[in-house]
């Protein structure tokens, strides 16, 4: 076959993912929304994805644990919920990404009951980098998610309201196969931590 005919293989999701990590680009059919004042804002898919495939990385400084310890003593709130700290090969470390770079994957938000996305540790030059890949279909317009942890995370807080005798509405109050992929993590920090 000509050079100029032959199709590119279609890369494995981990491979997808590394790709983007080397690259430090996000990867088409994602955006930044705002939602709202209490949620901030959120990542939207804005195309078709399938069960499996590579989301976006969490990307930012990768850090010790003492030095996390360091920033977190000198972070105001708003800038702590941005520290991903998870355990690498027995290790604590840390994914800082208080500074706004720009990138997706620091805006993706928490849902611990319907989430349609899981956060992964894939190995890249041997350092571990933070990946979400879909655990279900997903839809254009549809919020990407991931659980991020057992935590007494403020927004978690619901309460159960009786709109009318046999209806009840939940309001929130606040508002691998592949070898590279190392487990599946959560965001072990506490808020306020
Ligand atoms: C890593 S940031 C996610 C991006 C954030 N929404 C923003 O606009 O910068 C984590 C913060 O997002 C908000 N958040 C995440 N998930 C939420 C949810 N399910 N409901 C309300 N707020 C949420 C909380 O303020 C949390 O501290």
């Amino acid at each position: 076959m000509a050079e100029g005919v032959r199709r590119r293989r279609k890369l494995k999701p981990v491979e997808e993912a590394i790709q983007f990590s080397l690259e430090q680009k996000d990867k088409n059919g994602l955006e930044g929304r705002f939602i709202s004042h209490l949620k901030g804002r959120g990542v939207f898919s804005c195309t078709d994805f399938e069960k499996g495939d590579f989301l976006l990385e969490y990307r930012g400084d990768l850090i010790s644990k003492e030095e996390c310890e360091r920033r977190q003593r000198i972070y105001h709130d708003a800038l702590k919920v941005f520290m991903f700290e998870f355990r690498y090969n027995g290790k604590l470390l840390c994914v800082d990404a208080a500074r706004d770079d720009g990138s997706l994957g620091r805006l993706v938000n928490d849902d611990h009951i319907n989430p349609n996305s899981r956060m992964k540790t894939i190995r890249v030059d041997g350092k571990p980098h933070l990946c979400l890949f879909a655990t279900r279909s997903i839809c254009p317009g549809e919020e990407i998610t991931y659980d991020y942890g057992d935590s007494e995370w403020p927004w978690r807080c619901t309460t159960l309201s009786v709109v009318e005798p046999s209806t009840l509405e939940v309001n929130t109050l606040s508002e691998s196969e592949d070898t590279d992929v190392e487990e599946d993590i959560h965001n072990e920090i506490k808020p306020g931590d």
